[in-house]
């Protein structure tokens, strides 16, 4: 079985030590030769870096080369893999997305509404930026990349990257709703055959079936409906938003029980009870700051002083665990299905082919063969329309320079609507994010 190098870009992480965790976990399935953290701030990188050599000296002895560095070429020179989870402008400009979303009485979250679009336009940049500098040393490299908001990203990377076969824009949010269905209905979440149709943070399953081919949907459903749900995943499973999140599924699916909904679809369907609730001094942002952000760092200072792991609170999470799942099954050729985006290209016939669409596909050595969805119901069909309007329209504002284009997305939004209301809220991420957007026009 061919070892591979693998590449982390953007290794500060926070998600970093469960991907750490989950390499050691699959390391029979996707065993590496050498793996390289590649990050813009070599100090937070620093602190993962040097935890995980402890911790691989410890669980993973077979794998001798591991290095960290900020050198582009250094990181990305023959690699097989590179998986990319940046987040530009960091947490501290999450926060900012939020709250100045909320200040104009509108939905302040990290990947929809504002926030999101801003997000998008700061990605974008460095994205491509990263896209060319991996391609100039690895031309071969399958790229997986999380950076939200994946949606935008794709967009952006597709129109940037039109030929490029290896470029793959993945999101664990399906599986990790698919856990909470596993544990409803006994089973294990990889014996769960779903379908699925829409865009990324904008979806529904269709069926949920096991690998015998039981159908299990309309029992989950009732089952949801008569007891609620709740996010599984160690990583969520206590934390108070994710399962204010995965409680709301329940009443998405009372009022439209046709499919079942991606946790993402409270901020479209109920946006003035989303953007009610919140504390603007204390956002998403805020809480993953004094949250994951502090506790992935204590672990690993923790890590460095005692110079072992042992005895550190690590585990496997299943972000970790997909990403290295899917890039198994690209590099072993094993056509395992999971819920991926692709171009649309007629898989969902009555929308736009050049939507980046999230569906189920076969992850193989040539890459993602997408199921066909067909025809999709009009209100669905509407709203993915109206999102992917808005989509298209941030990242044509970006590549245009585009005043006009971003207040049109912002209007088309579901999550903002008022064409005051954007126009205000605009000006505040414009004068926001000198640093990071396209100078408009
Ligand atoms: N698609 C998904 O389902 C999914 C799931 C989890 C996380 N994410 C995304 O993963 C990313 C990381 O999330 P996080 O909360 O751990 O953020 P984080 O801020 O903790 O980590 C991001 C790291 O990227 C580095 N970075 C920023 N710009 C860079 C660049 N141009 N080149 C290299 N490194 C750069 C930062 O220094 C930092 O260490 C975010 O984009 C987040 O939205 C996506
Ligand atoms: O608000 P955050 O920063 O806690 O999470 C934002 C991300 O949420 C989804 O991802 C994962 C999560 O990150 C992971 O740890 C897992 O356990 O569950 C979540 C899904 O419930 C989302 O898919 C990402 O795109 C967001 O960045
Ligand atoms: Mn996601």
């Amino acid at each position: 079985m061919k070892r591979q190098r693998l590449v982390i870009a953007g290794s500060g992480s926070t998600y970093t030590m469960g991907m750490m965790m989950s390499l050691i976990e699959e390391k029979e399935r996707f065993p590496l030769k050498e793996l390289v953290f590649y990050d813009i701030d070599a100090k937070r990188q620093e602190r993962t870096a040097k935890a995980t050599e402890i911790l691989f000296k410890e669980r993973y002895p077979e794998l001798t080369s591991f290095s960290y560095t900020t050198d582009k070429k250094e990181a990305f020179k023959d690699a097989d893999f590179v998986f990319v989870q940046i987040r530009t402008g960091g947490l501290a400009m999450r926060e900012q997305d939020e709250q100045i979303s909320l200040k104009h009485g509108v939905v302040g979250q990290e990947t929809c509404g504002p926030g999101g679009m801003a997000y998008g336009l700061r990605s974008i940049r460095d994205m491509i930026e990263l896209v060319k500098d991996i391609r100039r040393h690895s031309p071969n490299a399958w790229i997986l990349n999380y950076t939200n908001p994946a949606a935008i990203v794709a967009e952006a990377l597709k129109r940037e990257f039109p030929t490029d076969t290896r470029l793959l824009n993945i999101c664990d949010m399906p599986i990790a709703i698919m856990i909470s269905y596993a544990k409803i209905l006994g089973l294990d979440v990889w014996e769960l055959v779903p379908e699925y149709f829409g865009l990324n943070h904008f979806g529904w399953f269709t069926k949920i079936y096991d690998k015998s081919g039981t159908d299990h949907t309309e029992r989950l459903k009732q089952l949801i409906i008569h007891n609620g749900f709740k996010p599984e995943d160690k990583e969520i499973a206590n934390d108070k938003s994710w399962q204010e999140t995965f409680a709301m599924a329940r009443q998405m699916l009372i009022d439209f029980p046709e499919f079942l909904p991606n946790t993402y679809l409270q901020y479209y369907l109920y946006p003035d009870k989303m953007a009610a609730k919140e504390n603007p001094n204390r956002t998403r942002a805020r809480q993953v700051i004094e949250g994951r952000q502090k506790r992935i760092h204590d672990l690993c200072d923790e890590i460095i002083q005692n110079g072992t792991a042992a005895g550190a609170d690590l585990h496997v999470d299943i972000h970790g665990v997909f990403m290295i799942k899917a890039a198994e099954s690209l590099a072993y050729n094993l056509s395992k299905r999971f819920i991926v985006m692709v171009e649309n290209r007629g898989i969902i016939s009555n929308l736009p082919a050049d939507a980046m669409v999230e569906v189920p596909a076969l992850l193989t050595s040539n890459g993602a063969q997408p199921f066909v969805v067909g025809a999709i119901p009009t209100f669905y069909k509407g709203l993915l329309e109206s999102q992917f309007a808005y989509e298209k329209l941030v990242v044509d504002a970006y590549f245009e320079k585009s005043y006009q284009k971003l207040l049109q997305a912002l209007t088309l939004n579901r999550t903002v609507i008022n064409v005051s209301t954007a126009k205000a809220v605009l000006d505040d991420l414009i004068a926001a994010n000198k640093e990071y957007w396209p100078d408009l026009k």
